[in-house]
């Protein structure tokens, strides 16, 4: 479902609102509430805002356990991390158990095989259906989402739920979760604002289905919700809003 709001303000209270809800519904029905956060930076000012009156209050946070959609494959405490972003935004700030949180990144071991690690937490923690209780994503101008990037081998992948590769064009490695895995979970959250989305925005939604080219296509929960949290300036492209 496609919800425009007027300003990001009012999106990022929904984004917010969306977390608090969710997690709610998951400790209620299980105890238990897991929940996959987008790198860049719009996730930047819901994250804030969570992690302050009133939303705070509002979560049972040593139920909640903390992964992430996709990580650059650089240090914790590098400027790119999608990690340090969060604990600087959020982690930091709420009492969630550290052995609760579970990056993307480890020291001393190839991202390929980080991968295949994750990938067994993940079974072993969400359980063989795989559904995470809500993931967020972001939209890049390009239409990718998490490390799904236009061309890339991931974007074909059907059997994995965690991969790595080595994204040229950013010089670096990437591990994201794979769409097969993403469109498993109860909820997905796409949050994106700006005059920089209004192409990808418009291409993902309303264009001709080419997922290699606008891989936010490949994002579709098999029995989730999913919904795309957007300004009114992202929105701006769209013939239907
Ligand atoms: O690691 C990453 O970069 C993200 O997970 C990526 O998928 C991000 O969500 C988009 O690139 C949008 O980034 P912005 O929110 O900064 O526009």
């Amino acid at each position: 479902m496609l919800k425009v709001f007027k300003n990001t303000e009012e999106q990022n209270i929904a984004a917010a609102e969306i977390f608090v809800a969710s997690a709610k519904e998951a400790i209620d029905a299980k105890g238990s509430f897991n929940v996959a956060l987008t790198g860049g930076s719009s996730p930047v000012k819901f994250h804030k805002l969570l992690a302050e009156s009133p939303y705070r209050e509002q979560v049972e946070w040593e139920k909640v356990a903390i992964y992430w959609g996709d990580e650059r494959w650089v240090p914790l405490d590098d400027d790119k991390s999608n990690a340090k972003m969060a604990e600087e935004t959020l982690l930091s700030h709420v009492p969630i158990p550290k052995d609760q949180i579970f990056f993307m990144w480890a020291p001393d071991v190839e991202p390929e095989d980080y991968a295949a690690e994750y990938e067994q937490l993940l079974r072993n923690n969400l359980g063989p259906e795989g559904s995470f209780d809500l993931i967020y994503l972001g939209m890049g101008d390009d239409g990718h989402t998490a490390s799904l990037f236009p061309g890339e081998a991931v974007l074909g992948e059907k059997d994995k739920w965690v991969d790595a590769y080595f994204l040229a064009p950013q010089d670096m490695y990437r591990i994201t979760l794979t769409a097969p895995l993403i469109n498993k979970a109860k909820k997905i959250a796409f949050v994106l604002y700006g005059e920089k989305k209004i192409h990808a925005l418009h291409e993902v939604l309303e264009g001709a289905y080419n997922p290699e080219k606008y891989p936010s296509q490949l994002i579709k929960p098999v029995n989730g919700e999913l919904e795309f949290l957007v300004d009114e300036v992202a929105a701006s492209g769209l013939s239907k809003k």
